[in-house]
């Protein structure tokens, strides 16, 4: 069993609210660190954004399995129970770790064209998604991850340095009239709490 397939799966949980409601509840760090909000609300692809910082993109599949959706993880689209395809990913940007992706992919919406999307393997999700005209992508929230986390265990073992401001986000996609959910964590060294405002305008 390779280093990653232990790591699968990581799973994910914590208290999802809106953008507007975390920014009053944690107005000093989101006012002294602007960037990282922008990239939680940014509706674009995270992979075309990443890559734009980058030399080397790449997706490491951690590993997915075909499972009832967890009630705590489900929502009006995506049902609790319901089989789905969960995903686990980590996007690398020149082999620094950026983010932790967990999908859910119902597998009422692996039919048609949309079957290949159970074999992406180190494939990104997002390339896929965004080539579709038919995507839309419902609301945004977002979500803090604790020293208790499943994340600051992932980080543990990536040799990762966390800290108590560690936000991820995750919203539900409708392709070809199909749902599919994305929740992606951004890891401790991510450009998401460091970059600048001279990044190009991302419409959010
Ligand atoms: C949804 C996107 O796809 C990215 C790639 C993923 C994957 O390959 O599993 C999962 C979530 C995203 O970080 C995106 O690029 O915006």
């Amino acid at each position: 069993m390779s280093q990653q397939d232990k790591l699968f799966p990581v799973t994910l949980s914590s208290q999802w609210i809106s953008p507007n409601e975390a920014n009053s509840n944690h107005s000093s760090f989101f006012d002294s660190s602007p960037s990282i909000m922008q990239w939680l609300i940014d509706t674009g692809s995270l992979t075309a954004r990443l890559k734009e910082h980058c030399q080397h993109f790449r997706v490491e599949l951690l590993g997915q399995q075909v499972q009832p959706c967890p009630a705590s993880e489900a929502n009006d689209l995506i049902k609790p129970g319901e089989e789905v395809l969960v995903r686990e990913v980590i996007l690398y940007c020149d082999e620094v770790p950026q983010v932790f992706a967990r999908s859910f992919l119902p597998l009422s919406s692996l039919t048609g064209a949309e079957q290949k999307l159970a074999n992406l393997g180190t494939q990104s999700l997002g390339q896929v998604l965004f080539n579709n005209p038919s995507l839309e992508r419902r609301y945004i929230e977002i979500a803090q991850f604790d020293a208790n986390s499943s994340i600051a265990q992932l980080c543990k073992v990536l040799r990762l340095p966390f800290n108590d401001q560690i936000w991820g986000r995750r919203s539900t996609f409708v392709l070809e009239n199909k749902p599919l959910m994305v929740a992606e964590v951004f890891l401790p060294n991510a450009f998401a709490y460091s970059s600048g405002n001279h990044e190009k305008n991302h419409v959010q």
